[in-house]
């Protein structure tokens, strides 16, 4: 599957590229961004950082106030901004709120019509993307592959890790929707997107349910600022994941950052930790 290019931008060394590709799954076109660090080559591929969005997010937002690259370039790690929902399917109310449908996919394929028509960001991000990033771009190294998000991405991070074993060398979020089932983003989401089967559907996209589950112990960095609006609202639940990581034996270290919000100042604060976790498991 073949990438537009539309635009080549360099930055720190590298190249940051905005890229378009006809999507099977999506059934529409996604637009992404790729950071190529000044290292890569197909001799000399880099490993991949996924950064998943938040709720009204594109792939631009990351790309242009995460402050990723500066650290990915340090660390000749390429970054890949994926979108956080299909675009222009047409579906009635579709683009009516700002937590469900456009821009917010929350990483699941659904299977309630009439969003089980296209809204498969599961399988386009853990599936469809990397397989076509890494047939194109022999920069990528498709063996080393980590995983950050924010807030629905920060979810979308810990629960693509979780429920696929191996696949990602290491996970880390900024302020994470923790425990879906139990917010009034998730339970909005996963009601439209899955209907009313909490026992299985929703159980299986929730880091608080999937963690005690997952074979091995877990090294998860999560950082959540205590000035967080969502968090106060009782959106990001962390405690919970927490609670579960103890019950379980996992580790899970979430560090609260005083006074920070829900921002990108406070992702772009901390963004160098969070590539420098993952380059610790991606050398
Ligand atoms: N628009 C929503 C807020 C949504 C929001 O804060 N989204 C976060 C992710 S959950 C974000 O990153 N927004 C885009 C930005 O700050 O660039 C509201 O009015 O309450």
């Amino acid at each position: 599957m073949s990438f537009e290019t539309t635009a080549t931008i360099a930055n720190f060394g590298g190249k940051l590229l905005k890229l378009a590709h006809q999507s099977k799954v999506t059934t529409t076109q996604m637009k992404l961004n790729l950071f190529l660090p000044g290292t890569a080559s197909s001799s000399k591929p880099a490993p991949v950082l996924f950064y998943l969005a938040g709720l009204t997010c594109t792939g631009d937002n990351g790309a242009e106030k995460g402050f990723f690259q500066a650290a990915a370039a340090k660390h000749n790690i390429a970054v890949v901004y994926p979108d956080t929902s299909p675009r222009g399917l047409n579906i009635q109310g579709e683009d009516e709120s700002y937590d469900f449908g456009s821009g917010a996919g929350f990483y699941v394929d659904a299977t309630k019509d009439p969003y089980s028509k296209g809204y498969k960001m599961y399988s386009y991000i853990t599936d469809e993307l990397p397989s076509a990033l890494f047939s194109s771009f022999k920069e990528l190294d498709g063996s080393r592959v980590s995983i950050t998000g924010h807030s629905m991405g920060g979810h979308g991070a810990l629960t693509l890790f979780l429920k696929n074993p191996g696949k990602y060398k290491s996970v880390s979020a900024f302020a994470p929707i923790s425990n879906p089932s139990n917010c009034p983003w998730g339970q909005k989401a996963f009601g439209g997107y899955f209907g009313e089967d909490k026992k299985d559907q929703w159980a299986a996209h929730d880091a608080t349910e999937l963690l005690p589950k997952f074979p091995g112990d877990t090294d998860i960095l999560i950082d959540v600022g205590t000035g967080d609006n969502f968090y106060k609202q009782g959106q990001l639940l962390p405690e919970n994941l927490e609670e579960a990581a103890k019950k379980a034996g996992k580790g899970v270290k979430v560090r609260y950052q005083d006074g920070y919000d829900h921002s990108y100042f406070f992702i772009s604060t901390f963004a160098a930790d969070h590539v420098e976790h993952a380059a610790k498991y991606l050398k």
